[in-house]
C-alpha cells in the first residue's frame, strides 16, 4: 500500500470522499433545510456546501497532513467532523500505474482545490443535474489530476437504478467514469445560467453558435464538453475561482483538451495564487475549437477583462 505513490493514493481517496460528499449533498436536500447564507451578490452557500466541504477537508487532511488543501467555503470546524471522516480509497484508481513524472511527487508539492458543491444557485433552484463536487490536484502550479462527482446523475445498470457518478482524470493516464464523445456536428456553446452580464453576452454573440446552452457550474459545463453535448465553454467574466476550474481542467487536459482564460493563457494553481479567475474561462476538448473561440473574442473585450 505505502509503495503506491502519494499522487495515486490521493486521487483514490478523492474519488471515495467525493462520493460521500455527494451523499451529503443529497441528504441536505431531502431533509429540506438548506440553511442558505448570502456571501455576496448572486453568491450563496448552503448547509450542503458547508457539510460537504467539512467532509472532504477533514478526510483528506487526516490522511495527507502536509498537503495544502484550499476549499471554497470559510469556517471549517474540523474538530467535530469525525462523523464525516472517509478513509476509503477507490480500488480501481489505486491499481493505476503512476506515470514516471509523478512518482516522485511529495505531499508538500501538492495543492488541492476543493469546490464542495459547484452550481449552488442551481442546487437551490432545483436544477439538480447541474450540481457537482469538484476536487482538483495541482503540482508545480499545474492541475495534474481531478475528480468531478455528480450526486444526481441517474444510471441504470441492469435492473438497478444507481444515483450519482464520479468522473476522474490523471495526466498521462487519461480519464474514467464516463465515455468520451466527439463534439456536436454544429457549434454548441455552453455558458453560465445564473451569472451573466453584458460582457458575457457580447462574447457569446461573436461565436456564431448554432445553439447556446445555459447551465450551472463549471464542472457540469466541462462534462458537457467531454460528453459531446457542447463544443466550447465560454465565460468572459471574473466570477469563477481556482476551485471551479482546477479539477475540471485536470480532467479536460487528461482527455487531450484545453482550459484557459479568454486570452488563451493557463491559470496557475499554486497556493498563493489569487482565488478569482479574473480573465474568464475558455475551454474545449479540441484545440481547433479552442483556437476558433479565441480568435472570435474581440480585443477590446480581452482588454476589458485584463484591466
Ligand atoms: N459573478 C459571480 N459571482 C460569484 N460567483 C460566480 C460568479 N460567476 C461565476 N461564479 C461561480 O463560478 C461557478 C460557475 O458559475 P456558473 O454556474 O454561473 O457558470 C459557480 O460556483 P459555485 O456554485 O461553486 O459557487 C459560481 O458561483
Ligand atoms: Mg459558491
Ligand atoms: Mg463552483
Ligand atoms: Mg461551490
Amino acid at each position: 500500500m505505502s509503495s503506491v505513490p502519494v499522487l495515486i493514493r490521493l486521487l483514490a481517496s478523492s474519488v471515495s470522499v467525493a462520493n460521500r460528499a455527494g451523499k451529503i449533498v443529497r441528504d441536505v436536500m431531502s431533509k429540506g433545510e438548506l440553511g442558505i447564507v448570502e456571501k455576496g451578490k448572486d453568491d450563496y452557500q448552503t448547509e450542503a456546501d458547508r457539510s460537504a466541504q467539512r467532509c472532504i477537508i477533514a478526510s483528506l487532511s487526516a490522511q495527507y497532513p502536509k498537503i495544502n488543501i484550499i476549499g471554497e467555503e470559510d469556517g471549517n470546524q474540523i474538530q467535530d467532523s469525525n462523523e464525516y471522516l472517509v478513509m476509503d480509497s477507490d480500488q480501481e484508481i489505486l491499481a493505476i500505474n503512476c506515470p514516471e513524472s509523478l512518482k516522485g511527487v511529495e505531499e508538500k508539492d501538492i495543492v488541492v482545490w476543493v469546490d464542495p458543491l459547484d452550481g449552488t444557485a442551481e442546487y437551490t433552484q432545483g436544477f439538480l443535474e447541474h450540481v457537482t463536487v469538484l476536487i482538483g490536484i495541482s503540482v508545480n502550479e499545474r492541475p495534474v489530476a481531478g475528480v468531478i462527482h455528480q450526486p444526481y446523475y441517474k444510471n441504470v445498470v441492469g435492473s438497478d437504478k444507481i444515483i450519482g457518478r464520479t468522473i476522474w482524470g490523471l495526466q498521462e493516464v487519461g480519464v474514467g467514469g464516463f465515455t468520451l464523445a466527439p463534439p456536436p456536428d454544429s457549434l454548441v456553446i455552453t455558458t453560465t445560467r445564473s451569472h451573466s452580464n453584458a460582457i458575457v453576452e457580447n462574447a457569446l454573440q461573436v461565436m456564431n453558435a448554432q445553439q447556446i446552452l445555459r447551465v450551472g457550474g463549471a464542472g457540469y459545463k466541462v462534462l458537457q464538453l467531454l460528453e459531446g453535448k457542447a463544443s466550447i465553454y465560454v465565460f468572459a467574466s471574473p466570477g469563477c475561482k481556482k476551485w471551479d476550474t482546477c479539477g475540471p481542467e485536470a480532467i479536460l487536459s487528461a482527455a487531450g483538451g484545453k482550459l484557459t482564460d479568454i486570452l488563451g493563457n493557463h491559470y496557475k494553481y499554486g497556493a498563493s495564487e489569487s482565488r478569482p479567475n479574473k480573465t474568464g474561462v475558455l475551454a474545449a476538448v479540441y484545440e481547433d475549437l479552442h483556437s476558433y473561440a479565441l480568435s472570435r473574442i474581440p480585443q477590446e473585450l480581452k482588454d476589458e477583462l485584463a484591466k
